[in-house]
């Protein structure tokens, strides 16, 4: 049987693709698949750390958030990303996968601590490690925190795991002749200021040499033909 190109992953999955067809919150089918696709990917040996995003709780606040002060909205936001990890780690556990969530921010009543030298033990005995509460400082994003995550644990690639298909020439939501790059360099993607992930996030996995493949987590089977090295998705590399 072929074997997994990767053994370590760190897999960025999106927020606001949980809310499936809702308005925001999260879909129970929906969280169910992902967790599927997780599930088969684990199975193969890959030692999989996630970091969730939280949009999809997010934009339920927002007009409540209008006019805030920046940085507490963002606490707000990092906080909705506790949600979901709590959420992703219990549909884990319904199909069998142990998962341990650690949260950049303390909240130790509710979910325990990031701490580097435990999360890797964790994913060295096979348990699934959800990062919560992004980078625990505002002003960032969890692709930021995926990305610096990504770099901590030595995963050897960030999946960002989302609801497009790749990194296009422009939004495809909003421009219907973007054209999808097979690959393309940080360099470019940042000069470009293609908006399928942060600036910050590219940059960081730059220096760190950390490419990253973006592609769809609505696509049955995308996920696992990323780790099994096939072509899916594009591509970011140094
Ligand atoms: N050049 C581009 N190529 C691909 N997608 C793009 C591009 N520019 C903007 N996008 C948009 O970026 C979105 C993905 O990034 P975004 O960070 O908004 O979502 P996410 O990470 O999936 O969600 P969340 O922040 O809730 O985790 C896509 O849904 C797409 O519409
Ligand atoms: O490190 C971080 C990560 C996130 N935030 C805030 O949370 C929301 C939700 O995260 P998404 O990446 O958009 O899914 C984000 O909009 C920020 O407000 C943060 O402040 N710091």
């Amino acid at each position: 049987m072929t074997k997994p190109a990767y053994q370590r992953v760190l897999l960025k999955l999106s927020g606001e693709a949980l809310m499936g067809d809702d308005n925001f919150g999260i879909n129970r089918a929906t969280i169910e698949r992902m967790v599927a696709d997780v599930a088969e990917v684990a199975k193969l040996g890959v030692q999989v750390a996630v970091v969730i995003g939280g949009g999809n709780i997010f934009r339920g606040v927002a007009p409540g958030a209008q006019g805030m002060d920046r940085a507490t909205a963002d606490y707000m936001g990092m906080l909705a990303t506790v949600m979901n990890a709590l959420a992703l780690a219990d549909a884990m556990r319904h199909v069998g996968i142990t998962a341990r969530v650690m949260s950049a921010i303390a909240i130790e009543q509710v979910v325990e601590p990031y701490v580097r030298p435990k999360a890797l033990q964790y994913l060295e005995e096979g348990k699934v490690v959800v990062f919560a509460a992004g980078t625990g400082n505002p002003f960032f994003t969890t692709d930021t925190a995926a990305a610096l995550r990504g770099a901590e644990i030595s995963a050897e690639i960030v999946l960002k795991a989302t609801k497009v298909d790749g990194v296009y020439t422009a939004d495809p939501k909003k421009d219907p002749n973007a054209t999808r790059y097979e690959s393309i360099s940080f360099d470019e993607a940042i000069a470009k200021n293609l908006q399928v992930m942060d600036a910050t996030a590219f940059a960081l996995c730059r220096d760190q040499r950390l490419p990253i493949k973006v592609f769809s987590i609505v696509k049955p089977g995308a996920m696992k033909a990323v780790i099994m090295g096939e072509d899916e998705g594009t591509l970011v590399h140094v």
